[in-house]
């Protein structure tokens, strides 16, 4: 699978998939290039107990992203959270944990080698001062439980772009430096680290600017690797009112700007698209209305229409008030009216001149022909 092609994406879930009305606007690749299983590929759901591997779930999102032509982020291999209790209170030595850690990421990361274009390796490895954060891993196997997952998932699929994710490290400060310590790390250690991915659980009014949010993701690309966004909401107290909502436009806006303009951030994925199915309010109490999408599957028209015109790609008839995920004349008004157009691509994101919310979009630099079945493609 070729790195270097920017997407926008979203996360989704299991059992989200059985309502047709959401599983219609996720395939829409008008909006949606790429998916993150949310749940289905974490430890708790692959491996439950020792030895056991179960792909039921996560094999039903790489079926509906092949299906829909969308690309995928695998999450997330080594995590303290959703980790199983025969890991998390194994009282395992030094060499079996190590050689679990290795049994499972090798497992998993066979069983979909050549479909993940990422790999969320280690998720959230770091305090708030950004000190590595006390887990199994760490307190049995110390800090080379990072480099040893990363060299172990490398050697499983070393076509896969291996990404290092966590939170509050979207602008500088003590946390962002632990983070490119680890990257630091890694690399000394002689393992292979592709990316670094900013989870991006941000509060209204509390989003970082956009010129905060390039300048970290530009310390990162200083390391030698790429960043995306890869879990982006932005919460507020419910029910939200007009000056929240416009605030959150202006938040999503600072935010997908900042990734359009630091050419090495290679696309965008928020945490599921619809407050429908969003993980906000059971997590934060009185907190939620997160997403582009309401919970009736509409879209919310200042922050979509924020978010494409950061992107830099308002397709005509983006700007529609029909509703994607039930309106087949929603997606016909988004096709080009020219029947094919090509040339260098000026800007990231942008193809001939006409950039899309999802579907291929190609690295700067490099030729792109698009015509009007939505698709770039790039040479
Ligand atoms: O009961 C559980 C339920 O709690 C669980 O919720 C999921 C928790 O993880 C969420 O994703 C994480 C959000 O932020 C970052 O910290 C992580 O990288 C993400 O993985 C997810 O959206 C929730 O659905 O779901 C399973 C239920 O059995």
């Amino acid at each position: 699978m070729a790195a270097g092609k920017a997407y926008f994406g979203s996360a989704t879930d299991n059992p989200e998939l059985a309502d047709t009305v959401y599983v219609n606007g996720l395939s829409n690749t008008a909006d949606f290039g790429q998916i993150t299983p949310g749940n289905a590929m974490k430890w708790d759901t692959i491996e439950p107990s020792r030895g056991t591997f179960s792909y039921t779930n996560g094999d039903a999102i790489v079926s509906l992203a092949q299906k829909n032509g969308q690309k995928l982020r695998c999450h997330t291999l080594v995590w303290y959270s959703q980790l199983p209790n025969w890991v998390k209170s194994g009282g395992f030595d030094n060499a079996t944990l190590i050689s679990i850690m290795k049994n499972h990421i090798t497992n998993e990361v066979t069983h979909y080698k050549g479909k993940c274009l990422h790999w969320d390796v280690a998720n959230e490895a770091l305090n708030e001062d950004g000190t590595y954060r006390s887990n199994v891993f760490y307190d049995t196997i110390g800090p080379a439980y990072l480099p040893i997952a990363f060299a172990t998932a490398a050697a499983a699929d070393p076509e896969a772009r291996l990404y290092y994710n966590d939170y509050n490290i979207e602008s500088a400060g003590s946390k962002s430096t632990g983070a490119q310590n680890i990257v630091k790390l890694i690399k000394q250690y002689g393992a292979k680290i592709d990316g670094v991915g900013f989870q991006s659980h941000f509060i209204v009014g509390s989003t970082p600017s956009e010129s905060a949010q390039t300048s970290n993701m530009n310390a990162f690309v200083s390391l030698g690797v790429e960043v995306a966004i890869t879990e982006l909401d932005i919460r507020t107290t419910t029910p939200s009112t007009a000056s929240a909502i416009a605030q959150q436009a202006k938040d999503y806006a600072a935010t997908i700007g900042a990734c359009k303009a630091v050419s090495k951030c290679v696309g965008v994925t928020i945490w599921d698209y619809t407050d429908k199915y969003s993980w906000i309010p059971s997590v934060f109490s009185g907190q939620g209305a997160a997403l582009p999408w309401d919970e009736n599957i509409q879209k919310k028209l200042d922050i979509y229409n924020a978010i494409l015109n950061a992107w830099g790609s308002a397709p005509s008839g983006a700007t529609t008030t029909a509703n994607v995920a039930t309106s087949a004349a929603a997606t016909t008004s988004a096709k080009p009216t020219t029947t094919s157009t090509s040339g260098t691509v000026a800007k990231w994101g942008q193809c001939g001149g006409i950039g899309w919310l999802g579907g291929t979009v190609c690295e700067s630099g490099s030729t792109c022909t698009k015509s009007n079945d939505y698709y770039s493609q790039c040479i």
